[in-house]
């Protein structure tokens, strides 16, 4: 076991930022920490690696926090900016200067993707290659555990894909990756196992795939009408229950059901733009868990996470 936290608890003030969470992370293992805003998972990072008091019970290859051979661990905080100047080769050179047994720079820019841009000043690097650039800051000692707070915010969509291809690939070579995101698409592509943080506590944990089947809901008919409001009343009367998403209809429904749900709007005169069929995915699971949708906030008038959820988590806390 690479991580084994228990009972976490951490306060600001009268902020209460943890609140008993506990959980484990295995060899190998990609962990997402995925939340609101202020859910706390900076905080759980920053007691993980000791640069924030805690109480509770925390080990980082079997030690305290404070106590980790640094060398075993790579960090890469939300905020970090390199000097425009520096060039790709020099940013990873200057990282690898830090440890006495580092890798050679050329060596992790290959690994990065990015040896054909070793000469190119940080601030001309795409968006995507800066991010890789950063996290190829954090490999020079080669760690075993990767940490990786938002990796990929602010990168359009082929940088973000990118990046889940290097993160991948170093998992695949046995590196243990801890990660926090806001976006479900990445933690439902990369991560091996998901863990909820709302409120300080940790109020969902288990692969995406179970999240969804435990809290994602049935899938779905979505129907992009003319008149959502029609349709939905037109949907109800026909005996359908409408779920409230925000937009467009979605009825609960098999993608066999499709036919009978377009005779029913064409009976009500009801148009259309598109009818799909969908599964659920970790996004729902999430506005389910959370009241919001991914990129809202408890804090932002969402609802209280069910208390059932809660307790779901206790048992598989540890791993
Ligand atoms: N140094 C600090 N001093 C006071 N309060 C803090 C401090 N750091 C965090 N907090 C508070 O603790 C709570 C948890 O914050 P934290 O940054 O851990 O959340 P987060 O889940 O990482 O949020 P985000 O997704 O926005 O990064 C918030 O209410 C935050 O305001």
């Amino acid at each position: 076991m690479v991580i084994d936290a228990s009972d976490v608890r951490r306060r600001y003030g009268e902020t209460v930022a943890l609140d008993g969470v506990s959980f484990a992370v295995d060899a190998g293992e990609i962990f997402s920490l995925i939340g609101p805003n202020g859910a706390g998972k900076t905080t759980l990072i920053r007691a993980l690696f000791g640069t924030t008091d805690a109480e509770g019970d925390i080990s980082v290859f079997g030690r305290p926090p404070t106590e980790v051979e640094r060398g075993r661990v790579g960090l890469l905080p939300q905020e970090f900016t390199p000097a425009d100047r520096l060039t790709a080769q020099e940013l990873i050179a200057y990282y690898a200067g830090l440890y006495d047994d580092a890798r050679d720079p050329e060596a992790v820019l290959a690994d990065v993707g990015l040896a054909d841009s070793a000469g190119t000043f940080y601030e001309n690097l795409s968006g995507g290659q800066k991010r890789r650039a950063c996290v190829g800051s954090t490999l020079v000692n080669d760690p075993e555990l990767l940490v990786l707070d938002e990796p990929t915010t602010g990168i359009d969509p082929t940088g973000r894909r990118e990046l889940w291809r290097l993160i991948e690939g170093l998992a695949d070579g046995g590196t243990t990756v801890l990660l926090t995101t806001h976006y479900m698409d990445e933690a439902e592509e990369l991560a091996d196992r998901v863990g909820l943080l709302a409120d300080g506590k940790l109020v969902a944990l288990g692969s995406p795939a179970e999240l969804v089947e435990r809290h994602g809901g049935d899938s779905r008919v979505v129907i992009e009408a003319d008149d959502d409001r029609a349709g939905e009343d037109a949907l109800r009367k026909a005996g359908y229950a409408p779920i409230d998403t925000g937009r467009h209809v979605s009825v609960p429904a098999d993608a066999t059901e499709i036919p009978a749900i377009v005779e029913r709007l064409s009976e009500a005169g009801i148009g259309y733009e598109g009818v799909a069929w969908r599964q659920p995915s970790l996004d729902d699971a999430y506005a389910t868990l959370t009241g919001t949708g991914a990129h809202g906030g408890l804090e932002d008038g969402g609802e209280t996470p069910p208390e059932a959820t809660t307790t779901d988590a206790a048992p598989e806390g540890r791993a």
